[in-house]
């Protein structure tokens, strides 16, 4: 989907009278924490795209802040605040969250995604650990802004992989009307795919182990073009290359099938509890 097709306000310098990014019809920030590969990281690569902008340690955000410290579920209610301010994401590393001063930053609607997988090469089939991009595409689909995050996917040659995953479940978030429908319909799809990979066990446990770990199949990428001199931070747009993407089955950053099998169902069953 183009330009054209996101209204009056693409391209302008500010939006609801607030400085944007100028290369994106929306504004996004993120509080950058450098934890990240440059070359690896979604947040850094929108910020050298002129798509994010960055937020100073201390200062607060008037849109929606995606945080795993949230406590609500994001929702189409939180529209309101997604017009007034865009969104942002706190970039760092998922293994030093504990490090982050989060009474430092964040603002009044701080926000948890719900069910989704990522589909970025470093944690690809993953529930809830998303990049920033994704997570950022996923709070504009849910709000009902579908064009821009697509729009801002297409910034990533694995970007069209996560509405392939995900599309059914950010339409059915999208039609909710605020976290507490969210939430319900989230459990119940986790209760479902819960149910049906019991079934699966119970009726032919060899088909389904010989697959493998089905979250893991590998996203159907295209050559990875990018080579050491795309470390420059150049200001030439057609000069940024995409992050390399580095082999799953080789990466320190994705535990065994086995502890990851074990990691997802962890992750369901704390969710079913909740
Ligand atoms: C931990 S950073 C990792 C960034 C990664 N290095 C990259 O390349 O983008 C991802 C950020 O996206 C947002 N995010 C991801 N998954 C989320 C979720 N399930 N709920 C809320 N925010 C989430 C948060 O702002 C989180 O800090």
């Amino acid at each position: 989907m183009g330009p054209r097709h996101l209204g009056k306000n693409y391209g302008k310098d500010t939006y609801k009278g607030q400085k944007k990014p100028s290369k994106f019809p929306l504004p996004l920030a993120m509080w950058d924490f450098g934890h990240c590969n440059p070359n690896a990281c979604s947040g850094k690569r929108l910020e050298r795209l002129g798509c994010i902008r960055n937020l100073r340690i201390g200062q607060k955000f008037k849109g929606v802040v995606l945080t795993p410290n949230g406590k609500l579920t994001v929702s189409p209610a939180d529209r309101e605040f997604f017009d007034n301010g865009g969104a942002s994401v706190v970039e760092c590393s998922w293994a030093k969250i504990d490090e982050i001063p989060f009474s430092r930053i964040g603002g009044r609607c701080e926000r948890l995604l719900p069910y989704l997988v990522a589909t970025n090469p470093i944690n690809y089939g993953r529930p809830w650990r998303l990049n920033c991009a994704e997570a950022l595409a996923a709070c504009m689909y849910i709000v009902g802004y579908k064009d821009e995050a697509r729009l801002l996917m297409e910034n990533f040659k694995w970007g069209h992989a996560f509405f392939d995953v995900n599309e059914e479940l950010l339409d059915i978030y999208a039609q909710c009307k605020d976290a507490d429908e969210i939430q319900e319909k989230e459990k119940q799809y986790l209760e479902d795919m819960e149910a049906s990979y019991h079934e699966q066990r119970n009726i032919d446990p060899d088909d389904l182990w010989t697959q493998g770990n089905l979250n893991h199949k590998p996203v159907a990428v295209g050559k990875d073009t990018s080579d050491s001199s795309s470390n420059s931070e150049s200001s030439d747009e057609a000069n940024i290359e995409e992050e390399p993407i580095p082999n799953i089955e080789d990466s320190k950053h994705v535990a065994n099938e086995e502890d990851d099998d074990e990691l997802w169902r962890n992750i369901v069953r704390m969710k079913l509890k909740t």
